[in-house]
């Protein structure tokens, strides 16, 4: 029997949920009131019990009352957490106290006002780890870099709806977690949640992994990786929160779609105000210029082009782009870039040198060399104008001595007193002109120094690095050879012709931007989590990583999910190498999305893939097995589904999605529905929000990350090809997508590989 109301503890734990609300509603109260209010609504709240412990009573509450401020975040905390204020309890004796504590863990904490106690133990607290890592028994925790001792003589767990005890469980870690179970068993929302009481062992080591070191997770599908990465940022958040705002911080997301379907889970977690954007949004708000990007999705063309040619040398040009080539590149093209702001003369007004060129060319290229190269050419302007301020009276006494000198001179010389007052009277007038000319000078000198230093806008540069094939190649220390890197300046001249970029243009430019403009400080998250990791490309972390200039980044993806292979990574190895050699590396192999059967299924498909990636571990549910089922055509075919979905909404499911290879056969089923179709249904774009209640119809690569009770993977007239890496990959990405129920909709079990 997993839960017991007859638990010898259970009355006991109903008046303690009961203390806790209370106490909640009294401090929501008084800090909307006035803080003066907080005896009176004390009194009000407890009036009528007796039961409390003596610590607890009501009287002692009175007594030394203290009011704190709350800050609106933890007010709106606090407000969320009444219907559930905490979901565990662990009893914990510390080796070097005499007294047990007994703490109850929840989303966020609350004191006593009075003693300073935790009624509610926030979970990301450094004792709450006891409940995620620690078994009955001698344990031990880390707060503050000191380590606590002691015995764990309970872990409870509460099943608390709407604020009201449902049960109650006590369990050890070597039990089977059946709270898990019954989490996992749910039906799906649509939507990502919290899942602060069942986060298992190897997922909580992530969570916590040490903050201050870039962390990389290969995790397999379902496995909880963007889970993971939310609750690691509001783990840093609450660590943190002395030292940084959560805008500070950063998700990246692969699409406007997901960033909606992660959207629940944000302020559950108490980090709403994290930046959310996705890859191409940021870039271009770091650029400070809306881009036409090319419409042309590259994996769709990969998919259905005919144009074979035309499309391998567009994935071609893409894996070029965002390889390390392009690295060597760049650096060279920079260092060019650089020479050329070299200066070959001397800073001089009038005859007078005040700053040499080397003394210039020093400072440009090793004093500021923390700078990008456009504000170190600022700041020289500075310093000469400075310089030339300071020695300008100089420059002026100087000339004006020299006249004065000859006049003086010629005042007392033999010449007859005519040819003298003529030649005094002349070189008067010339001195005149000539400090009239060297304030002129002065005036004009910086402007026209400044002048030999063009500036251009950073799209000149991005379209000069192709202009020359000879030169590309020599950039690229022989990595391109001269052909292929007239293939490459053609390619983006054509783009550039059509005045579009690519998304694998972005990263380059952005690496440019870095070294020549600089990127806005407001842009600079100081910490960053990119979901779905797999899809960038080397060259699109590396200038992440340097235009942020921070390495704190979570990277979570999964190679077995890389559709865009063409672009991105095909193993870790290289980003930890070359762009995170601090970072540590996890991998997570449990899958806690789909049942059993499914997994089985779609660990088939794994095999066929030329990697050596490990057998996905489900997390022992079972459920139906996959199933083929014929399908129909035209009105058959939409009422053969919307069957399927109304005997499934029977059993309480709620969230169906019908997954097609591409747009393709999900607009042609589109357009069925829209004909015969009697079930709410919608089409889902990349900037789309999923709705609820609605049969989903997504292409596989979108739909990736998100999850369903039920899929349908449908195939009309496209097929999944075993030939194919990317079709094995993108049916992958479709069959795990369900929690609990797969079919496939098709003519032959054939078209979906497994046949
Ligand atoms: N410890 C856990 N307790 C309860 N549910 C969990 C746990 N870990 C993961 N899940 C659930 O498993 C599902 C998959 O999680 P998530 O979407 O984070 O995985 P993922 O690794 O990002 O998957 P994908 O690679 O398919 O994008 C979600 O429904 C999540 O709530």
């Amino acid at each position: 029997m997993p839960f017991e109301h007859e638990h010898p503890d259970f009355q006991q734990e109903i008046q303690r949920l009961e203390f806790t609300k209370r106490y909640i509603d009294v401090v929501i109260k008084t800090s909307e009131s006035s803080k003066d209010k907080f005896q009176e609504n004390m009194k009000e709240a407890f009036e009528d019990i007796d039961w409390l412990e003596s610590s607890l009573s009501y009287s002692s509450l009175l007594t030394n009352a203290r009011f704190f401020e709350m800050s609106r975040d933890e007010l709106m905390q606090l407000k969320n957490a009444r219907k559930k204020p905490y979901f565990a309890r662990i009893d914990f004796l510390r080796e070097d106290l005499n007294e047990k504590e007994i703490l109850y863990i929840g989303k966020t904490s609350l004191y006593s006002r009075e003693n300073q106690e935790q009624i509610i133990v926030d979970w990301r607290s450094p004792i709450a780890n006891l409940y995620y890592e620690g078994r009955l028994g001698e344990v031990q925790y880390d707060s503050y870099e000191e380590s606590f001792h002691g015995h764990l003589s309970l872990k409870r767990q509460f099943m608390i709806e709407d604020g009201v005890l449902d049960e109650i469980r006590d369990i050890d870690l070597t039990t089977t977690d059946e709270l898990l179970q019954e989490s996992l068993s749910k039906s799906s929302s649509n939507r990502l949640t919290e899942i602060i009481s069942t986060i298992q062992e190897e997922q909580n080591k992530i969570i916590r992994a040490d903050l201050n070191k870039p962390i990389i997770v290969q995790g397999a599908a379902g496995s909880g990786k963007t889970t993971i990465a939310l609750h690691r940022i509001s783990y840093f958040i609450y660590q943190y929160k002395e030292n940084f705002a959560p805008e500070q911080l950063m998700i990246l997301a692969p699409s406007r779609l997901f960033i909606d379907y992660i959207s629940e889970a944000l302020p559950e977690l108490g980090v709403e105000r994290v930046r959310q954007t996705t890859y191409q949004e940021y870039v271009q708000a770091c650029l400070g210029e809306k881009l036409t990007m090319a419409e042309d999705n590259k994996l769709v063309r990969l998919l259905e082009s005919n144009d074979t040619q035309e499309t391998q040398l567009a994935a071609w040009a893409s894996s070029i782009k965002g390889s390390p080539v392009f690295q060597v590149v760049l650096s060279n093209y920079l260092k060019e870039i650089y020479k050329s702001f070299y200066p070959k003369e001397d800073f001089t007004v009038d005859k007078f040198r005040l700053f040499s060129h080397k003394k210039f060319i020093q400072l440009f290229k090793d004093d500021y060399q923390y700078l990008p190269l456009y504000r170190r050419l600022d700041k020289l302007k500075a310093v000469i104008q400075n310089d030339l301020a300071k020695k300008k009276k100089n420059i002026i006494k100087k000339i004006e001595a020299y006249y004065d000198e000859r006049i003086e001179r010629a005042l007392y010389s033999g010449k007859d007193p005519e040819k003298r007052r003529q030649y005094v009277s002349v070189a008067l007038d010339k001195k005149a002109d000539r400090l009239e000319e060297i304030k002129k000078s002065i005036r004009t000198a910086v402007p026209t120094y400044m002048k030999q230093f063009t500036k251009k806008s950073l799209f000149r540069y991005y379209k000069e690095l192709f202009a020359d094939a000879d030169r590309l190649s020599k950039m690229s220390g022989g990595k391109l050879s001269e052909e292929d890197a007239g293939l490459l300046c053609e390619y983006n001249q054509k783009l550039f012709k059509k005045k579009v970029y690519e998304r694998e243009d972005l990263a380059l430019m952005l690496y440019l931007q870095e070294n020549l403009f600089g990127i806005p400080k407001d842009l600079r998250a100081k910490n960053i989590v990119i979901d779905e990791a797999q899809d960038y490309s080397f060259m699109e972390l590396l200038s992440l990583k340097k235009a942020l200039d921070t390495d704190m980044f979570t990277l979570v993806g999964d190679l077995a999910q890389g559709i865009h292979s063409y672009r991105g990574l095909t193993s870790w190895e290289q980003v930890l190498d070359y762009i995170f050699p601090r970072a540590t590396y996890t991998e997570l192999q449990k899958s806690y999305r789909t049942t059993v059967e499914i997994m089985e299924k779609a660990n088939e498909l794994l095999k066929l893939l030329p990697y050596s990636f490990p057998e996905v571990e489900p997390v022992v549910r079972h459920g139906k097995s996959p199933e083929f089922i014929k399908r129909k055509d035209g009105q058959d075919l939409v009422k053969q589904l919307e069957n399927q979905v109304t005997s499934l909404k029977e059993e309480d499911y709620k969230t169906f999605a019908v997954i097609g290879k591409t747009m393709k056969d999900c607009k042609l089923l589109h357009s069925l529905f829209e004909k015969h179709g009697e079930l709410p249904f919608k089409l889902l774009q990349e900037q789309e929000s999923i709705p609820k209640d609605e049969i989903v119809i997504v292409p596989s690569y979108l739909a990736k990350g998100l999850e369903f009770d039920a899929v349908m993977v449908l195939s009309i007239e496209e097929k999944f090809s075993r030939e194919s890496e990317l079709d094995i990959k993108l049916l992958y990405v479709a069959m795990t997508r369900p929690l609990h129920r797969l079919y496939f909709y098709g003519m032959e079990e054939d078209n979906f590989i497994l046949g």
